[in-house]
């Protein structure tokens, strides 16, 4: 390609960082020149509302929307996302081209050593439903306080003394330079959202051209994974607020693992199935399995 690639993303450090490596990758793949490829901040909904709870504004697309329409306007030719943060139905207009190799999808726990050796009684940070009821589910004595914006703002919340501790994403922290923050909660304790630690490129579905080119920085076995867990969501009818925790993971097999929480965290229901590495059912068999067999304060907060 002679000329430049623009890539679109959010003005947040993170999404600054989570676009330099795609720009990196992109450098590397295709043999460009490094000025060949120009990040393009994009300010969205979701940056601009910090003070309520996504939650409360109810609106999708938060991260997405303008984005999507830097895209169809041919301001970017591409928009890098956390995987984490792309609504589960997408516009057919757009596609995704390819998903960078995922991270570490592991949280961090900050202010503590282990979910364990937090004190009786104490408060944790976090807008996340899925963090707030795994952390109740394992201790309900407890209690969560609202924490957004983006990382260094909820860093600064913690030294402020608004909470004695907080969860982030080992992946975020990492792209960041702040992997000495906190202790990683393995998988066994407190199973990650769906999509953490994958960065996803996207495109406009009738632009081939930059398809093929973000097909090269592609790492396909974090794709059939994040695919898999969107599917679960999908078929579960959740949302960005559904207390839902889901990891696929490729070997021989292709295998997801889920756990869906009532929002006190009293109640959950878990569940894991294996199915052929290609194969695109996985996700939505087990969410059927899990709405079998969830009560009903489980039931109530998804639609599948
Ligand atoms: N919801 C915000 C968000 N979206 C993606 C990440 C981390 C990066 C990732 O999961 O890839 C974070 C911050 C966090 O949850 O700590």
């Amino acid at each position: 390609m002679r000329g430049i690639f623009r890539i679109g993303t959010r003005g947040s450090p993170l999404a600054l960082a989570q676009a330099h490596m795609v720009g990196d990758a992109l450098v590397a793949a295709h043999g460009w020149a490094a000025d060949q490829v120009v990040i393009v901040p994009v300010r969205t909904t979701g940056d601009r509302v910090q003070d309520r709870a996504l939650a409360e504004i109810g609106g999708k697309a938060l991260w997405t929307k303008e984005l999507d329409r830097a895209l169809a306007d041919g301001a970017i030719d591409c928009a890098v996302h956390s995987m984490k943060d792309v609504e589960t139905i997408r516009p057919a207009s757009i596609a995704i081209a390819a998903m960078l190799p995922r991270a570490d999808v592991r949280d961090r726990l900050i202010g503590a050593d282990s979910i364990a050796a937090l004190p009786e009684g104490a408060i944790v940070g976090t807008s996340s439903p899925r963090r707030a009821a795994q952390l109740l589910n394992l201790r309900p004595d407890l209690r969560t306080v609202l924490f957004r914006g983006n990382v260094d703002t909820r860093l600064g919340k913690l030294a402020a003394g608004e909470a004695d501790a907080t969860l982030l994403a080992a992946a975020g922290l990492e792209r960041l330079g702040r992997h000495d923050l906190g202790a990683p909660i393995g998988i066994d304790v407190m199973l990650p959202a769906p999509a953490q630690g994958a960065i996803g490129v996207e495109v406009l579905a009738a632009n081939d051209a930059a398809r093929r080119l973000i097909a090269a920085i592609g790492d396909p076995a974090t794709s059939t994974c994040v695919l898999a867990e969107r599917a679960l969501l999908a078929a579960l009818g959740a949302d960005c607020h559904s207390p839902v925790a889901a990891l696929a993971t490729l070997g021989t097999r292709l295998r997801i693992e889920a756990a869906l929480f009532s929002n006190d965290g009293r109640e959950t229901v878990t569940g894991a199935i294996e199915g052929a590495p290609d194969e695109a059912t996985i996700g939505p068999r087990l969410a059927r399995d899990l709405l079998d067999r969830a009560p009903p304060a489980i039931c109530a907060l998804f639609t599948g």
